[in-house]
């Protein structure tokens, strides 16, 4: 579905603690995602996971490598507030986002009285983003990518917002979407989640893929490294 083939990713940084003013985030990292398995991504904080989700979604290019894409088929990132323009509605922040991912007009149209339903938004749908909490931009961001289709949804720690109550509504539904025919790359610190939700997992750390296979044995690897 799609190939990462030893990916290197640099940023320059002004700060003089990396390299030379460059920051080696991620050094010739090569997997394969495959049709309709939903592949967990770990590791501490920092170590690459999210810019790699956006190197698979397209928007950041590797500085070496390539991102083989099966022809046809779409990546979206699923994130918090990325994207939302907040002096919009939340109505038309949904129907921006839904076309954005791929849907028609008529389609994203259609998805409005779901989103705005199953966000529980009421009439804050109708307000701008701005005047938003965190949670209800989550709410808005979660419902508007979880209603659309993409091949390949990227998901990233979009399940550790929210309150308790929609947390596990949003868990639940994100259940259903996976266990159906989609193919799924999730970045989450709840080993609960990963280990509920993931076929596979890969673990990251400096730069390289360390661990990588059945979710419970790499998590436990993951987690005996923190504690050296
Ligand atoms: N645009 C950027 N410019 C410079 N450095 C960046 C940029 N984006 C990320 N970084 C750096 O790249 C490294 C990897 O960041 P990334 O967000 O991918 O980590 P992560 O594994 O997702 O972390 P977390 O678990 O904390 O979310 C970090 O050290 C970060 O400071």
């Amino acid at each position: 579905m799609l190939e990462l083939k030893d990916v290197s990713l640099n940023f320059r940084t002004s700060r003089g603690t990396f390299d030379h003013g460059v920051h080696h985030v991620l050094d010739q990292v090569s997997f394969k995602l495959y049709e309709n398995e939903t592949l967990g991504i770990i590791g501490r904080n920092g170590v690459g996971k999210t810019t790699m989700l956006r190197i698979m979604a397209g928007i950041l290019a590797p500085t070496a490598g390539e991102v083989d894409t099966r022809p046809g088929k779409t990546a979206s990132l699923l994130t918090i507030g990325l994207g939302h323009k907040v002096d919009l509605s939340g109505r038309d922040n949904a129907m921006l986002s839904a076309m954005l991912q791929g849907a028609t007009r008529d389609e994203a149209l259609g998805f409005l009285e779901q989103i705005k339903e199953f966000s529980e938004l009421g009439d804050s749908f109708e307000e701008p983003v701005k005047t938003y909490s965190a949670g209800m931009k989550s709410r808005l961001g979660f419902t508007t990518a979880l209603l659309t289709r993409v091949d390949i949804l990227l998901v990233d720690e979009v399940l550790s917002v929210g309150d308790a109550a929609f947390r596990q509504k949003a868990e639940q539904a994100m259940k259903e979407r996976i266990s159906g025919e989609q193919t799924v790359v999730f970045v989450s610190h709840s080993d609960a989640q990963v280990k509920a939700l993931c076929d596979r997992v890969i673990w990251i750390d400096e730069g390289k893929i360390c661990g990588e296979g059945e979710p419970k044995v790499v998590i436990a690897k993951y987690r005996a490294s923190l504690k050296k």
